[in-house]
């Protein structure tokens, strides 16, 4: 047994190389669990040894650092992390800690929230207007991420009704789960590295350099604390009353929400720790029900007074404790791994194991991401692993149990051909993902064909995928065309066994599939046979989405279209011509030239035509009057009615160009809060300048909207 001073040494070492991997990297290698459990060896030898506590050990600091790339900034008070409880017992000793600190015998009146796992921000409000939004960093000196922060949806640029001066609010921006899988869905298909939880996704979006790319991701807030400015100084650290701020911490919750700021419902007020535990007890299932992840309940004391009578440590506030939910993981056989083919012809590996009992299901399966993840923890087929089910239903594997490992077990080896066509996969070498290059593989086709009725693309209701395999296997459908020869008849006899939950995973994994035989039917045969044909007359775009060309998102799709005006046009340019557009970078270029070099791709256009899908300009009946044809319109600055995405899409529907740069011939720019330097350029050319009431305006009378009197 190694002394403790070497342990802890050991442990410090481990530790900080976990908190980098987390924290600066947004990459961890262990899980929160066992991440958590090091710290705590690590606090009981201190505990047992105060001799060796040092200043800099992680446990007496708050751990993070900001990235590059931003500013800094410094908070107005410290931003601590939480204790932790893992248990009725722990929560117990806190409570015990509280009352004896307070020195009362009675219960104490506590709040409990759900803890949110996202990353902790610190906005300022001056006058109720936004002023920056800066992360936790190391708890004194934050990332300021402003202009990221300013584009999430959800998080108010003026405040209503708040209190004049500086007010710093705190709370939690996150991923809800249907953002994060399809955000995750997106780089799937790009051949990006996954995210390996909405924590990490939020924390690697919100130090992106791009905000325009941060609005796209549809991130969102809660909010839980405020600090206001005039106590700073007077009271130090402490939570003094007299900053005008409301006496118990329920009634701040509910200012929050009175400034229109958006407050995560649940919380509770609980008298003593009882009221505290059967509530944390009531969420440890029913949290996954939740659209997002919560790793926790976070208590703390109600009054403020109480509040400052306790008092924090360097690390945490002594009035408040995180309650972590049980770990969620159990180990099992992992018995083979098989692979999947997706859209792109990415080809998966999926764990396929035996079956364990976790968390309220019964698991069969779990993600593997690609061949390198599986290198990396070397997991071998045969092994006994650790799963664990984070906020998703699907597991994960956290790494192989070496010690029990079978002599001579063999490393997984990727197939080299794909296993539904049998095409030899490829791999690019800059990229971390197998495909299958045969665009005509079934499974590929499948997955094709539901993206291709998806509602961001052709928009075809009632094209699941359960009929789409049924479709495929009977080769009703062999590509795109197909569909819109099929006929009602053809359809309602169609029996197929209807999953027990539709979506568009690549496998239900971990959820019980309950097959129903069922008919197609009359009803719903005519209704998909009409919502196909109505499909006919798309806007161009949504058909070039629908394509599925790697790389064109929704927004590529449309700025072509935007662009060429017809397939035709657009399947005739070239690289140059193709890169001209704004939005469109090389890589899309190349990869849209790439998808209509192939002679298979040609053949599917003259297919998809001779169907009569509309491929010019949008129909004459279907289009709107366009008031603002002719007009370039350039935004910046923040906007409080309104996202700029929002006012951008108002502008274009209305027949205006939207133009991310100003030059002589922009007709109008809409210049919102902290403008930059578009609008000094726009001052240097004399161009007109509008603020967000000219927006409004001009989005209301776009029509009599006198620009050539400006
Ligand atoms: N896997 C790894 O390698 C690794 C490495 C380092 C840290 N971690 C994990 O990170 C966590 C430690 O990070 P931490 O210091 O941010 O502590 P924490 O996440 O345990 O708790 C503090 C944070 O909770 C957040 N929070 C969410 N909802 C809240 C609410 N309603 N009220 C108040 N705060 C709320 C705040 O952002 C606050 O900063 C642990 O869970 C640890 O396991 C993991
Ligand atoms: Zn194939």
């Amino acid at each position: 047994m190694a002394a403790p001073a070497d342990r802890i040494d050991a442990l410090r070492a481990v530790i900080r190389h976990h908190e980098e991997r987390y924290y600066v990297h947004d990459d961890p290698e262990v899980s929160d669990a066992e991440f958590d459990a090091l710290v705590r060896e690590l606090r009981e030898l201190e505990a047992a040894h105060p001799d060796l506590v040092t200043a800099d050990s992680p446990t007496q600091r708050v751990s993070g650092r900001p990235a590059e790339g931003f500013e800094t900034a410094v908070h107005l008070r410290p931003m601590l992390s939480l204790d932790n409880a893992y248990s009725d017992e722990e929560l117990e000793a806190f409570d015990e800690r509280v009352r004896k600190g307070l020195g009362t015998e009675g219960p104490v009146h506590y709040v409990a929230e759900l803890k949110i796992d996202g990353l902790s921000i610190a906005i300022t409000y001056e006058d109720g207007r936004f002023a920056r939004g800066v992360t936790r960093g190391d708890g004194v000196i934050g990332e300021d991420v402003s202009s990221n922060v300013r584009t999430i949806q959800p998080i108010p640029l003026r405040l209503k009704n708040a209190p004049d001066g500086r007010l710093e609010v705190r709370g939690e921006i996150y991923f809800p789960r249907a953002a994060f899988d399809r955000l995750n869905g997106e780089r799937e298909a790009e051949g990006a590295p996954l995210f390996a939880n909405p924590r990490n996704a939020a924390a690697g979006t919100l130090r992106n350099l791009d905000p325009s790319l941060v609005a796209r991701r549809g991130l969102r807030a809660f909010f839980y604390h405020a600090v206001r400015e005039d106590n700073v100084g007077s009271r130090g650290d402490a939570e003094a009353p007299t900053d005008g701020l409301p006496e118990t911490h329920a009634s701040l919750m509910e200012s929050l929400s009175s400034w229109g700021l958006p407050v995560e419902k649940h919380w509770t007020r609980c008298a003593g720790i009882d009221a505290v535990k059967t509530f944390c007890a009531s969420w440890a299932e029913t949290r996954q029900q939740l659209p997002f992840d919560t790793d926790g309940i976070v208590i703390k004391v109600d009054r403020r007074e109480e509040r400052e009578r306790l008092g924090f440590t360097s690390k945490f506030p002594r009035w408040a404790t995180a309650y972590k939910f049980p770990a969620q993981q159990a180990t099992t056989t992992l018995l083979r791994i098989e692979v999947q083919v997706g859209r792109t012809g990415a080809v998966t590996p999926l764990a396929v194991l035996a079956p364990v009992f976790l968390a309220g299901s019964t698991i069969q399966y779990a993600t593997l991401h690609n061949e390198d993840e599986i290198r990396r923890k070397d997991i071998r087929p045969g092994d006994e692993v650790l799963l664990e089910k984070g906020g998703d239903v699907i597991p994960k594997i956290v790494k192989p149990i070496l010690s029990t490992r079978p002599e001579g077990l063999a490393p997984f080896e990727m197939p080299a051909q794909c296993p539904v066509c049998a095409t030899a996969l490829e791999r690019p070498e800059d990229e971390v993902v197998w495909r299958c290059p045969n665009p005509s593989c079934p499974a590929r086709l499948r997955r094709s064909l539901e993206h291709f009725a998806g509602r961001r693309a052709m928009n075809i209701d009632g094209l699941g995928s359960a009929l789409v395999d049924k479709l495929v296997a009977l080769e009703l459908v062999r590509d795109f065309a197909d569909l819109y020869r099929l006929t009602v008849e053809g359809l309602a006899d169609l029996k197929f066994e209807a999953k027990a939950r539709e979506g568009g995973d690549e496998v239900e994994q971990g959820s019980a599939r309950t097959p129903t035989a069922r008919r197609f039917g009359e009803k719903s045969a005519t209704a998909l046979v009409t919502q196909i044909d109505n499909s006919r007359r798309n806007e161009l775009w949504r058909l070039i989405f629908g394509l599925g060309i790697r790389h064109v998102g929704e927004r590529g799709a449309q700025a072509l279209a935007e662009a060429f005006g017809t397939m035709q046009a657009v399947a005739a340019a070239n690289v140059d011509q193709l890169q001209a557009v704004s939005d469109i970078g090389p890589v899309v270029a190349a990869s849209v030239r790439r998808f209509f070099d192939t002679p298979a791709s040609t053949h599917l256009i003259a297919r998809l035509e001779a169907a009569g899908l509309h491929m010019g300009e949008p129909v004459a009946e279907g289009r709107g009057p366009k008031p603002l044809e002719g007009r370039t319109i350039v935004l910046t600055g923040g906007l409080a009615t309104m996202t700029r995405d929002e006012a951008a899409e108002r502008l274009t529907v209305l027949g205006a160009k939207v133009a991310g740069s100003v030059s002589k011939k922009t007709s109008l720019v809409i210049a919102g809060e902290d403008a930059g330097s578009k609008l000094a350029r726009a001052r240097d050319l004399g161009v007109p300048i509008g603020d967000e009431d000219t927006l409004v305006h001009l989005l209301a009378t776009p029509a009599t909207w006198p620009f050539d009197n400006l």
